[in-house]
């Protein structure tokens, strides 16, 4: 008898509709979970839906309004492309997206999952966090719990220096520095809050360090002078996040009048942060405060660099369950 494989890939899930309405509902489930914001529901909901959602939705929508791609959000768009470029070059393997919050729901796609042998778990999240991967494996433990001859189910912790990853990183800079040759290339990540990395021992930072130290390996070896530095962007609420944070950096290099090229190696596909806050929002802040020139590098969404390296994951991890 075949072994009936399965992949599932994950991301952290978008709004289905760039209104108001779906946004807070969006919203609502994702800053629900306590894996992302860690207070008490008592304390949280009523700050959640009293204050932090109301006050964010209108220039949130507005946002997604801008950014909106091809009827849908971009997450969603790449993240579809992408499983369905994965499923065309791997036809022996069943291929399911979902959202860990949001449509399409991990729920179903698991169902869809059920009749495998194996499942392979892979979270869009090239660096493991608490608040994102854990969230996820935790999810799916939670909705297989009942099930009552479970598939044999293996997560991959992250790929924060993959080599194919690294390459595809690597290769996407160089098409953009090559032809822009910026002064300073920015490695910006979506920042956590400081307390998670003591109180959870997350290790996001050391992961993202990593993956910066081997592109910056890779990328002085071809451009020796290039300035090379990492950032924080995506800070949201009170409280200490990571640092340094990605618009203040760009502030002082636009003061220095520098040329710079940002990209965001732990954003797999485009999405609000990396179009509308870096794209549009810090590129805004750069020029104003008197920079040179801005240039954003996109993430791999569905390129075939990006499919490459979904192969290149499912296959080891499918080799590591068959062994
Ligand atoms: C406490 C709040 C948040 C934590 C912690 C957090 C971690 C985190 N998020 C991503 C990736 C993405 N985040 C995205 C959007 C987004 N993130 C937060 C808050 C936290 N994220 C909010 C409130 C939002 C919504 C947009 C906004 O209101 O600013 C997205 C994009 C979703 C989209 O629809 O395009 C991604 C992707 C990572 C990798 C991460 C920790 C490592
Ligand atoms: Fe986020
Ligand atoms: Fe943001």
């Amino acid at each position: 008898m075949t072994n009936k494989q399965g992949v599932l890939i994950v991301n952290l899930g978008t709004p289905s509709q760039a209104t108001p309405k779906a946004i807070k509902n969006y919203l609502g489930e994702f800053l629900r979970d306590r894996h992302v914001v860690d207070i008490h529901p008592v304390i949280w909901l009523p700050i959640l839906y009293g204050i932090v959602i109301p006050k964010r939705l209108n220039y949130i929508t507005k946002h997604y309004q801008k950014i909106w791609l091809n009827e849908q959000s971009p997450l969603l768009y790449y993240s579809k492309q992408l499983c369905q470029k994965l499923q065309h070059q791997r036809p022996n393997l069943q291929c399911e997206l979902a959202m860990n919050y949001g449509e399409p729901s991990l729920d179903a796609a698991l169902n869809r999952l059920k009749h495998c042998d194996n499942i392979e778990v892979i979270s869009m999240y090239p660096q493991y966090s608490t608040t994102t991967t854990l969230a996820v494996i935790n999810k799916i433990k939670t909705l297989t719990k009942s099930w009552l001859t479970p598939p044999k189910i293996n997560y991959r912790h992250d790929y924060a220096d993959d080599p194919v990853y690294i390459e595809a990183l690597v290769k996407q800079i160089d098409e953009y520095i090559c032809i822009e040759q910026p002064d300073v290339l920015m490695l910006s990540y979506h920042g956590i809050p400081i307390s998670y990395i003591k109180k959870r021992q997350d290790e996001y930072v050391t992961r993202c360090e990593l993956t910066s130290q081997l592109i910056k390996q890779a990328i002085n070896r071809y451009y020796p002078k290039l300035d090379i530095i990492m950032t924080y962007q995506s800070r949201f609420g009170k409280g200490k996040w990571t640092e340094p944070n990605t618009s203040d950096v760009l502030i002082e290099l636009a003061k220095q009048q520098k040329s710079v090229a940002v990209t965001c190696p732990g954003f797999a596909v485009d999405c609000i942060e990396t179009l509308h806050e870096i794209d549009i929002e810090n590129r805004e802040l750069f020029m104003q405060s008197g920079g040179e020139k801005f240039s954003y590098i996109p993430a791999l969404n569905d390129s075939d660099l990006q499919v490459n390296l979904l192969m290149a994951l499912t296959d080891s991890l499918l080799i590591k369950a068959n062994s």
